[in-house]
């Protein structure tokens, strides 16, 4: 009997690769912030965020305030059992077998958990997903350092990197296109909830937000790429140009900031939100979509300093605002993230890659150049980071 089409095709997937490849990596951390789950918490994951950074208590126990009224929970840690979720089902899909355990720099499960998971499953090099999209100090290299003092404490940091499980990182992933992709749905779909909000979509303000950074770091994170501020223009642009077309009318955006902290002497990007929007009320605006492009899932800086604050200026100026949503747990991009997770792989095997981007941006490196994105300009911390090129290469 002549094989049918389906037994074909089975013939074929048996002999040829039936899934990409994910070597070398045995494992993937999914490695985040943290928060709180409870109001005992709340103290103390402050005590661990600030450690060192002379972070004056009259502003702990304000972002303690932020966090207490949402009953001392902070959503980011049930987001990211959401995403890791999703990551899982999107690997199984795609039939890779490579297990995701979960940490955090500021709140259990710790770094140090982590590890000690890894261990567990037996890994001996594991690609570290962040999650923060762009690349500065807190959005890449703070993760870095994090990773190294934790296996400096563990005894397990040798001069070339990790001697227990090694570590890659991905890319910072703002201008993948699976990452762009899924804004430019959640802000297509805000200015759905403008009309239904009785807001005018063809006149509103596109208003792109991500977390406010102070000037040197924002100067820092330009050493070998595009700076921070500039990485969120590129998308704004895209996401902007994109709603456009899909919209059928011109689209005006801007780019303002949040969450702002440290001394007001210290300058940090600007303007506000706030700020922003009360300026966009003296010029005539009356309709506004908020799209917080600078952050990954709606937790507390989007809980609170947008929803509950922004919005709140929004109404006092009688301005009909809305508040798009996050990449969050979209399709594109956690399929976007395992792209990354697979180029990563390819890189990892010597293997030639063209990296996917969209925009006007290359792609950032992969194994970061050395004092890449520090603190401070050319201050070099002393602190020591992984998945560097020169560590763990
Ligand atoms: C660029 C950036 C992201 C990346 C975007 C992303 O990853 O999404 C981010 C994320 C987050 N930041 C968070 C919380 C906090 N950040 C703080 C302090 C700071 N963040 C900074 C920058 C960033 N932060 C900076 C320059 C500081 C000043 C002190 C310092 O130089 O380090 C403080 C201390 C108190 C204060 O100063 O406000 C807290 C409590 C949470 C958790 C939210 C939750 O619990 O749901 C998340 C995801
Ligand atoms: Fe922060």
């Amino acid at each position: 009997m002549p094989p049918t089409p389906q037994s074909a095709a089975a013939t074929e997937a048996a002999t040829s690769p039936a899934t990409p490849a994910v070597g070398p990596y045995d494992a993937l951390l999914l490695y985040s912030f943290g928060g709180p789950d409870k109001a005992e918490d709340v103290v103390p994951f402050l005590r661990n965020v600030t450690a060192g950074k002379g972070i004056p208590d009259e502003r702990l126990e304000e972002v303690g305030e932020h966090y207490y009224q949402f009953g001392g929970k902070s959503p980011i840690n049930e987001q990211n059992l959401a995403l890791k979720a999703a990551l899982e089902a999107e690997l199984e899909r795609r039939g890779i077998d490579l297990p995701v355990v979960w940490g955090n720099r500021n709140w259990a499960p710790y770094t140090t958990d982590a590890v000690d998971a890894l261990e567990r499953l037996g890994a001996k090099r594991a690609v570290a997903l962040v999650t923060s999209a762009y690349s500065s100090y807190s959005g890449c290299r703070q993760y870095r350092e994090d990773l190294a003092v934790t296996l400096r404490e563990r005894g397990q940091l040798g001069a070339e990197g990790s001697t227990g499980v090694q570590f890659d990182k991905v890319r910072p992933y703002f201008n993948h296109p699976g990452f762009v992709q899924a804004n430019i749905d959640a802000v297509a779909d805000g200015y759905a909830a403008l009309a239904a909000a009785g807001g005018a979509g063809d006149r509103a303000r596109l208003v792109f937000v991500t977390h406010s950074i102070p000037d040197t770091m924002e100067t820092a994170s330009g050493l070998w790429h595009a700076p921070y501020s500039r990485q969120h223009e590129s998308v704004a642009a895209l996401v902007a140009t994109a709603v456009s077309e899909k919209l059928g009318h011109d689209v005006a955006w801007d780019l303002a900031y949040c969450s702002r902290s440290g001394p007001p002497s210290q300058p940090w990007l600007e303007p506000d939100i706030n700020d922003h929007l009360e300026a966009l009320a003296a010029d005539g605006v009356r309709d506004v979509v908020i799209s917080p492009i600078g952050f990954i899932s709606d937790h507390m800086e989007v809980a609170y300093d947008l929803d509950t604050e922004a919005l709140a200026t929004a109404r006092e100026l009688g301005i009909t605002a809305v508040r798009a949503g996050t990449v969050g747990t979209r399709e594109p991009f956690v399929r976007g993230l395992v792209d990354l997770v697979l180029e990563r792989a390819a890189l990892a095997r010597g293997e030639k890659v063209v990296e996917d981007t969209a925009g006007d941006l290359p792609a950032v490196a992969s194994a970061c150049r050395t004092n890449c994105c520090l603190r401070r300009h050319e201050e070099p911390s002393g602190i020591p980071a992984l998945c560097s090129e020169d560590m763990n290469q």
